[in-house]
């Protein structure tokens, strides 16, 4: 399917805890529909390790579990959404993550003429994220996610994807952040399964399923939509 005509959805939004999947995801719908996959987390990180204004802000935050203020994500993104290869399509993975990033996302769209596609909700269990983030890594040679646990049958330490034995751990994958973490996606992120559902954009994925098995379904379900 090709992303730039009319008919694939131009703003898909995936919404989960921590831990379940959607960077994952996002990167392979990206790869599947041309789309552009937009990470507040993965531009937040940027932000902390160029020292801009806006990282050294974010990045005590951010260690702490706790969400980045509203102001300093929704300038963030509306930047990277005016890059030009945005026309294409985006594929929004962690953001909004609240309902006030909701409507200014709304309100964004809007300038342009364009709205929300819809809302992939990844359904898991916290005791499921608390494991998966406990076993996350990420390879230091060719930056692909290692989660042991995904893969009890892996050889440990060792990459899949190019053989690399150095593994590195985000700052705020440990216990006692994912903990806050996930009290923050209950607290300020839930509320928009709601948000999302009363304007008739939700979709949701089982995403205690395998990776290849939740794909799928995604892959599914943005195929429906285009139709
Ligand atoms: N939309 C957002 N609003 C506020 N803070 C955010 C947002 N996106 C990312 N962050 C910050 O970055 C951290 C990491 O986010 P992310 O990479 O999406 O990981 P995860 O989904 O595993 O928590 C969050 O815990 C939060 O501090």
């Amino acid at each position: 399917m090709d992303a730039a005509t009319t008919t694939t959805p131009a703003v898909l939004i995936l919404l989960g805890p921590p831990g379940a999947g959607k960077g994952t995801q996002a990167r392979k719908l990206e790869q599947e529909f041309g789309l552009v996959q937009l990470s507040t987390g993965d531009m937040l990180r940027a932000a902390v390790a160029a020292g801009t204004e806006a990282g050294k802000q974010a990045k005590s935050v951010m260690e702490a579990g706790q969400l980045v203020s509203d102001e300093i994500v929704i300038a963030i993104l509306r930047e990277r959404m005016d890059g030009p290869d945005c026309r294409r399509g985006v594929i929004l993975d962690g953001f909004p993550r609240t309902t006030v990033q909701a409507e200014a996302l709304d309100a964004m769209l809007a300038e342009s003429g364009q709205s929300v596609s819809a809302a992939i909700s990844l359904e898991v269990e916290d005791e499921a994220m608390i494991e998966r983030i406990s076993g996350r890594f990420t390879c230091a040679t060719c930056g692909e996610g290692y989660h042991d646990s995904f893969k009890p049958t892996r050889v440990p330490g060792v990459c899949d994807k190019c053989g690399g034995t150095e593994m590195i751990r985000r700052a705020d994958d440990n216990a006692e952040t994912v903990a806050s973490r996930l009290a923050a996606y209950h607290e300020q992120t839930e509320p928009l399964i709601r948000y999302y559902g009363d304007r008739g954009l939700l979709k949701s994925v089982d995403a205690m399923q395998g990776i290849e098995a939740v794909t799928r379904d995604l892959d599914a379900i943005v195929r429906d939509l285009a139709r």
